[in-house]
């Protein structure tokens, strides 16, 4: 690694970085600033490698790699590496796949899409830097939360922040095509993180033709083998956000021909116990006509989802607040 360093930075660089950083955390956080960004890589193109990194603990496993807790050994950045034995992409035959997902994710840059940071490869490996988030899969946390599902408050808010993140990802002419919780990290400051953009696809054309997607979140012109659009997008987000409200998703069956049948007859059965603001939101976003369901844009600024964003907000204020009162009884005590 060369560590001769064009690009040094200086102290004046800071002052936009520091703007919200609290007093007492001023000189660490300057600190820690300084460190990244007098890195080799900082803005100039750097070869990575494994040996930038130290390998942790392992953080899950997928079809084709496994994700470990990785450090940068110079500024001790952590990130989640995931890790690609190339014989076995080229096995599975998704190679092109992979490719696709290094060059979609690595260009989009939103709060609410996971980043690729960088990405290398040796002999044997493909090796990507993602951005961590600590809670992992939605999936699990829908699965562990009561009646495996979300109160409205919480469905609301993640609603949101996935329709935001899929705003950008049509201006940007992608479209996600594989929405569901498995494919949503979530954070340890509770926001979601769009990740797996293996079937995601750009839209220079608008209007494409290639089934893919999770079954029971396919829409009617994609069964039909349909050309398709965007908006593929809104009717998985109108089945994601059913499925945290109920805990399952409304076309599920036994056969692939009785999923099929249920999506096409758009037949959806709203339990008792969903509110009229969230029916609404639902069969909005659940229309046969790509055209006809409601724009993310429109997602936003729902009136179900303000309000019970609103409410998310307000409990975890609230809980942030108990837990500081928690610790100030307990140094009372002398704990
Ligand atoms: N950025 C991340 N931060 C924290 N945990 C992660 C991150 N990325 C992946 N993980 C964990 O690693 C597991 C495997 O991730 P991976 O992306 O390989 O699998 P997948 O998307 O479930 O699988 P596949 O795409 O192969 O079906 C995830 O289920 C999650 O628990």
């Amino acid at each position: 690694m060369a560590h001769a360093r064009t690009k040094h930075a200086t102290r004046t660089h800071l002052p936009h970085l520091m703007a919200h950083v609290p007093g007492e955390q001023q000189e660490p956080v300057k600190q820690m600033c300084l460190k990244m960004m007098s890195h080799d890589a900082y803005g100039k193109p750097y070869e990575w490698s494994t040996r930038d990194f130290e390998m942790g603990a392992p953080l899950g496993r997928g079809k084709f790699g496994r994700v470990y807790l990785a450090r940068e050994r110079y500024s001790h950045y952590i990130v989640a590496m995931k890790v690609m034995f190339k014989e076995e992409l080229r096995k599975g035959n998704v190679q092109r796949q992979v490719l696709r997902e290094i060059e979609i994710q690595s260009r989009l840059k939103h709060p609410h899409i996971l980043r690729l940071l960088t990405w290398f490869h040796d002999e044997s490996r493909i090796y990507l830097a993602l951005e961590i988030a600590t809670e992992g899969e939605l999936f699990k946390h829908l699965r562990n939360a009561p009646n495996h599902r979300f109160d409205e408050p919480r469905a609301a808010k993640y609603t949101y922040q996935v329709a935001n993140a899929l705003n950008y990802c049509h201006l940007n002419n992608v479209i996600h095509r594989d929405l569901k919780p498995e494919n949503i990290l979530l954070t340890g400051t509770d926001d979601v993180k769009l990740a797996d953009f293996g079937w995601s696809a750009h839209t220079p054309t608008n209007k494409r033709k290639t089934l893919c997607g999770t079954l029971d979140y396919l829409p009617p012109e994609m069964v039909d083998g349909r050309t398709y659009d965007d908006s593929v997008d809104q009717w998985c987000l109108g089945i994601l956000c059913y499925e945290f409200l109920v805990g399952n998703a409304p076309f599920e069956a036994n056969t692939t021909e009785n999923t099929y049948d249920k999506i096409r007859r758009l037949e959806v059965k709203y339990p008792p116990h969903m509110s009229k603001g969230s029916k609404e939101l639902i069969s909005g976003l659940l229309r046969r006509q790509g055209q006809g369901r409601i724009t993310l844009i429109n997602v936003m600024t729902h009136p179900w989802v303000k309000e019970n964003m609103a409410k998310r907000a307000a409990e975890l204020l609230q809980k942030s607040s108990d837990r500081g009162k928690e610790n100030v009884q307990k140094n009372d005590c002398g704990i």
